[in-house]
């Protein structure tokens, strides 16, 4: 029952009430410890649960600082018969990536109830074999001397609204493949990008050969299996949700499916803590800030620069410069900034024959037709 009288809230405010049962935790990641992995877990002392900032704003608590925070429920308030639960900046999402991580978790828990981890770990040796994901961008950035293509089948985003009304994901992807994608991203969130796995698992049965990246905002290990199970052949880890626990724990789970992870960063931070974590071979570089929507793409130049270019040189680590790129231009700039690979939806999904805009986009045709 709503209550709106101000009021009773600001008495309550004032006055406070005794913690009823669910009173807000200490916020708490989580992430699922697959039946295999529990003892390599445990002896690389990845834990599966990490306490984050108690939210006292002086850092005590924080294990791996990072500013999107998982949901704390609502507590839930009763003044006499009446029941309310109370908005506070604890629970309400302070952006959107906050939300739809927030939203994902609450999706999560029915996925993972319908279909539980160990239900899901024994579909695995049916899953189509995995391929090959960065081979295939190596191969084909030697092929044709330009950053190679992951072209992503992306109907809707929620900063753009929707991209492409007549949206048939083979057939784009089927295009993306004849005219010299090397890899294909295909988005798997329902409610922001109107996406999904139906159209992952769609486009891998359809015998297209590109290795396929599931874009998915992956917080539990969970999800890298059902990935799996629906034919993905890499998945990304974005490090502005993720502690560098979850990150190195995934990062496991992914050798041991075989699949390629793409660690993405925003910022210098981000790429500093990734810079810092063993076995990542591949890094993403998003020129969209996910928080407020605006995209710049000397991001990834800038990202690039100085030390951190050493190091990801000498490492031999493959930087894919993600979002907002449009022209020839482009696709030079973040070449020169030292970039292996491009990740482009939006300049490709808004084109009549999405896959003929490659060669737009590059400025020549990169098919293997050439
Ligand atoms: O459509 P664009 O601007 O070409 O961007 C593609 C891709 O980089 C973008 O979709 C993306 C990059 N990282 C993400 C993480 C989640 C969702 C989407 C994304």
């Amino acid at each position: 029952m709503e209550v709106g009288a101000l009021g009773i809230i600001g008495a309550i405010v004032r006055f406070g009430i005794g913690a009823p049962p669910n009173c807000p935790q200490p916020r708490f990641l989580r992430c699922t410890t697959p039946p295999h992995m529990e003892e390599s877990a445990a002896a690389a002392s990845t834990s599966t649960v990490q306490s984050l900032d108690n939210g006292d704003g002086d850092g005590e608590g924080i294990q791996h600082p990072h500013p999107i925070r998982r949901r704390s429920p609502a507590a839930v308030h009763y003044v006499g018969p009446f029941q309310f639960r109370m908005e506070t900046p604890d629970n309400t999402p302070r952006n959107i990536l906050e939300k739809i991580v927030w939203d994902k978790d609450a999706q999560l828990s029915l996925m993972k109830e319908r279909k539980p981890l160990v239900v899901l770990h024994k579909l695995l040796p049916q899953a189509p074999p995995v391929r090959d994901f960065l081979g295939a961008l190596k191969e084909s950035c030697n092929r044709t001397g330009m950053p190679a293509l992951i072209a992503e089948v992306k109907k809707a985003s929620p900063s753009r609204g929707i991209l492409r009304e007549n949206f048939d994901p083979v057939a784009i992807a089927q295009s993306y493949e004849e005219n010299g994608a090397a890899c294909l991203s295909v988005l798997t969130d329902e409610k922001y990008f109107q996406g999904s796995f139906e159209n992952l698992h769609a486009i891998r049965s359809a015998g297209i050969k590109c290795p396929l990246l599931c874009k998915e905002f992956i917080i539990d290990a969970w999800q890298i299996y059902y990935a799996r199970s629906k034919g993905a052949d890499a998945i990304l880890l974005i490090a502005a949700i993720l502690p560098d626990s979850d990150i190195k724990y995934m990062i496991k789970i992914c050798k041991i499916l075989g699949l390629a992870a793409l660690v993405e960063v925003h910022d210098e931070r981000e790429m500093d803590r990734v810079l810092a974590i063993d076995g990542v071979n591949l890094i993403g570089i998003n020129n969209r800030n996910l928080e407020t929507f605006e995209v710049d793409i000397s991001n990834t130049k800038r990202l690039l620069e100085g030390e951190r270019g050493r190091i990801i040189a000498e490492r031999d680590i493959l930087v894919v410069g993600e979002s907002g790129l449009f022209t020839p231009e482009d696709i030079a700039f973040v070449q020169n900034s030292g970039v292996k690979a491009v990740l482009v939806g939006e300049s490709l999904i808004k084109q009549e024959d999405p896959g003929k805009a490659i060669a737009g986009l590059f400025g020549k045709d990169i098919s293997l037709r050439t």
